[in-house]
């Protein structure tokens, strides 16, 4: 075993603290959760319920109003047929059908800007604007319509003044009642205490009532506003904050028991999880201690050689049950776990002891597997030399290659540099594993001291005809050839595959096609008597 038992320890126990505050973490994200996502839920859900109120008693205010422009503009119709008519002939008229249409406080006839006729007036003569209370300060808003404070003889009471003049200067007016307005905008905005306005051309606002001001961006009084597509007509629906407030609760009420019961389910998912997890690295610490790992060799042929070049050390658990877990599972949930440094200790514990019975040609290789976590710590350099050491003792010249994925070399460049030249000055060789697959740029290929370029099982994987397009895998070799590292292929597992890679240059081959990984006691008989290798294509 390597002397690094006892910090081996050490460090299975200083990870412990970390992920019981992952734990809580998680299980009050899972808890809490559910609970914001049903207080946004029925924050937008009461919003767009608010919406569709004002909406609608927005809208059947603007049906009134449009209506009532229609009632008169259909009055103005009839006045026409009075026009240029003296005032004497027609007077007894336009008063029968004003008495008839209730909602017109006055109606009558113009000449230009001057009232000539009048059914609250009689014959009085005078201007337009003297109608309105106050007077309009501009007259050029005397167009078609406009809504007013008042009229003269009744000042307080807003009016809605409708104006027809085809013929030259002779035209007609008529006033519409404001208090039916304002009857209908208290009598749809009072149950929720919704104020609206409506303004007819530039006139004045015809307001239901006022909302005291509250301008919070989240629950602050909601306003909107409608134009009509016939008349000159704006309105607005604005409703108080309360309202709003009430309708979430209410909503709440139906959210949040569901948010409840999501938030203990998922709680229970979480805990179950973490569970699971947490005994996964306990289950790995005594994994450890019951000696379930072990370790596969997988023989690496050479090219240049015709023969077995190294092998790839591989690491295997079978639990005590018998059950199998793939190094793709534990490997991962390893580095997850914080456990990948103590689990790597014992894989090059389980090589040395394994080399024990090892009798292998001089230059042999051995790959081994380094994450990127161990790299990057400070006890790296100690722990690949010791294992050297202890590898000595029982192989001589044996060529240690670290395998590293593209993942360790992201972070600290410069450590990482420097921590690879001091070993590859004391003899190891480095080796950059599943090239093409994680987040290297090709840079990092140049920046960092490499001997070896193991291409991912995925490329080897696409060559299907000799003479096939696999135009990734080609600029890989052509670029490793480039930076003079040599190229080992990963994954082979058919004679065309085989010859392909040969005939690019590809030095060394791994794969079921030459071997299968293998314990150690067999990888020794397997090198003393290997099967004959090239198969033919
Ligand atoms: N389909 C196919 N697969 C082939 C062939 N030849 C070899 N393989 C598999 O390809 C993987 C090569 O290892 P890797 O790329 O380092 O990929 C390894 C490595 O990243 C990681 N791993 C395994 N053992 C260790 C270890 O001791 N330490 C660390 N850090 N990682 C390890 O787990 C990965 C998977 O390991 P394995 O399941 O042993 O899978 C191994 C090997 O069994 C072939 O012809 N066809």
């Amino acid at each position: 075993m390597l002397a690094s038992a006892p910090s081996e320890e050490s460090a299975v126990k200083k990870l412990g603290s970390k992920p019981i505050v992952r734990h809580w973490t998680l299980l009050a994200a899972a808890a809490l959760l559910p609970l914001l996502l049903s207080l946004i839920f029925s924050y937008f859900a009461a919003r767009s319920q608010l919406g569709r109120h004002m909406n609608s008693i927005g809208e059947s205010l603007m049906n009134q109003s449009e209506q009532i422009s229609d009632r008169a503009q259909d009055m103005l119709n009839t006045l026409q047929r009075f026009a240029g008519q003296p005032c004497e002939s027609s007077l007894i008229d336009i008063q029968r059908i004003s008495n008839l249409n209730a909602y017109f406080r006055s109606i009558g006839l113009l000449q230009g800007n001057q009232i000539v006729c009048s059914s609250a007036y009689g014959s009085f003569t005078g201007p337009l604007n003297a109608l309105i209370s106050p007077p309009l300060f501009n007259t050029q808003h005397l167009t078609s319509s406009i809504s007013v404070a008042g009229t003269y003889g009744v000042p307080h009471r807003s009016a809605v003044l409708y104006l027809r003049r085809p013929h030259g200067d002779r035209g007609s007016y008529a006033i519409v009642e404001g208090q039916y307005l304002l009857d209908f905008m208290q009598a749809v905005g009072r149950p929720r205490g919704d104020v609206l306005s409506l303004r007819v051309g530039d006139g004045y606002a015809i307001r239901s009532g006022w909302l005291p001001p509250n301008n919070n961006p989240l629950w602050g009084n909601s306003q909107l506003t409608l134009h009509s597509t016939r008349y000159p007509i704006a309105l607005s629906v604005e409703s108080p904050a309360s309202e709003f407030l009430r309708i979430w609760q209410q909503l709440l009420l139906t959210f949040l028991p569901l948010g409840i019961i999501l938030a203990l389910v998922f709680s229970l998912m979480a805990n179950n999880w973490l569970k699971r997890r947490l005994s996964f690295h306990d289950e790995m610490r005594r994994a450890i201690a019951r000696d379930e790992f072990f370790v596969v060799y997988q023989p690496v042929y050479s090219n240049k050689t015709g023969e077995a070049s190294g092998a790839e050390a591989l690491m295997r658990w079978q639990r005590s049950n018998g059950e199998w877990v793939s190094p793709d599972i534990f490997i991962a949930a390893a580095e997850a776990e914080a456990m990948i440094i103590p689990l790597t200790r014992h894989l090059l514990s389980l090589i040395v002891r394994d080399s024990a019975d090892w009798q292998v040609p001089a230059g042999f290789h051995l790959g081994v597997n380094v994450a990127a976590e161990h790299l990057q710590d400070a006890s790296f350099l100690d722990d690949i030399r010791q294992f050297a050491r202890h590898m000595a003792l029982h192989t001589q010249q044996l060529n240690i290659t670290l395998e590293l994925t593209e993942r360790s070399l992201i972070g600290d460049p410069q450590t990482v540099i420097s921590k690879l030249e001091e070993l590859r000055s004391e003899g190891f060789r480095v080796a950059i594993d599943d090239f093409g697959t994680g987040h290297c740029t090709l840079s990092y290929l140049q920046t960092f001291p490499l001997d070896y370029l193991k291409i991912d099982k995925g490329f080897v994987a696409a060559i299907e005809q000799v003479n096939g397009e696999t135009p990734v895998l080609d600029t890989i070799i052509q670029l490793s050839h480039k930076l003079a590292l040599q190229t080992v292929a990963e994954g082979v597992e058919t004679p065309l595959q085989f010859h392909y890679l040969k005939q690019r240059g590809v030095t060394f081959i791994q794969g079921y096609l030459y071997a299968r990984p293998m314990r150690s006691e067999e990888m020794i008989n397997w090198l003393k008597n290997p099967p004959p290798f090239p198969p033919e294509i």
